[in-house]
């Protein structure tokens, strides 16, 4: 995809290893403003590892990193202020109310706390939860939870959104709003990079899917350009044919006989 903007994330080369064991095998990105990057790939595929990277979480990288022209190993932290994170599972701080929790969020992006409770009630609003907002995160349902994870995320009215499983315990409804919602952020600019294993909505939310297999980009395209290049039909059997999978009757067969062999 050609385009003349600068990059907002800049890899080039990137290498990690664990022990001897090498995650990430030369990873080469460059994303821009506006673009939904689906990021997928089979389980300890490096995703991860990649996000944690260049939001600083993870160090011992070797290659160059750069997110809003900023290095994550340099040490300097402004730049997070200008990222958001839902993380897949996420330490909640469930003793605080949702409120209370959204305003000591906002405080640590930088929001005065006042500025961020205001914020906090109408997002709350918009996503059902004006009457919990001063209940316990403790007492919350997994999507209740996750709609404040997602509120948390975007208080600070982000550059860059890391989503890893955003939708997860979502109901029909608000999956829904969060897809509209992902597609407008983008449209104003923003940088979305949304990892999930749900290939169907992955196909429809991304202007870009990326999948990394093995530590390396093994596609990187539009849905319609992979589909044209491996004259599959879906994404899912996109992803089944570029990560060499085509074994999942037979392993459901030998599953399910152990099951039963009692
Ligand atoms: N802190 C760690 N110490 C040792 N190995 C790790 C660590 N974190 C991740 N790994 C290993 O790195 C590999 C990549 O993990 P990563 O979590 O990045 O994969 P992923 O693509 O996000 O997988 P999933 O789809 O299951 O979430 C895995 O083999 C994992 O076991």
């Amino acid at each position: 995809m050609k385009n003349t903007r600068e990059p907002v994330i800049r890899i080039s080369d990137l290498r990690m290893k664990y022990g001897d064991k090498y995650v990430l095998n030369g990873v080469d990105l460059e994303v821009y403003p506006g673009q939904i990057i689906g990021y997928i790939g089979p389980n300890g595929a490096g995703k991860s590892t990649t996000v944690k990277i260049m939001l600083g979480l993870v160090e011992g990288y070797s290659g160059d990193v750069s997110v809003l022209g900023q290095s994550p190993s340099d040490g300097k932290v402004d730049y997070k202020k200008r990222i958001g994170y839902v993380p897949e599972i996420a330490e909640m701080y469930d003793t605080l109310t949702a409120l209370e929790y959204l305003s000591f969020i906002g405080e640590l992006y930088g929001l005065k706390a006042v500025d961020a409770e205001l914020k906090g009630i109408k997002l709350m609003e918009s996503f059902g939860l004006q009457d919990v907002s001063n209940a316990r995160i403790a007492t919350f349902s997994k999507g209740m939870k996750q709609k404040v994870l997602i509120i948390s995320s975007l208080l600070h009215n982000p550059d860059i959104l890391f989503l890893d499983e955003p939708l997860s315990g979502l109901d029909a409804n608000s999956v829904m709003v969060v897809k509209e919602m992902l597609a407008l952020l983008a449209a104003g600019g923003k940088t979305i990079f949304y990892s999930s294993h749900i290939m169907d909505v992955v196909e429809k939310i991304s202007s870009r899917i990326i999948l990394l297999d093995g530590g390396r980009i093994v596609a990187d395209g539009s849905f319609e350009e992979l589909k044209a290049q491996s004259h599959e039909g879906s994404l899912e059997q996109i992803f089944n044919q570029l990560t060499g999978f085509n074994e999942h009757r037979a392993i459901a067969e030998k599953f399910v006989s152990i099951v039963q062999e009692v």
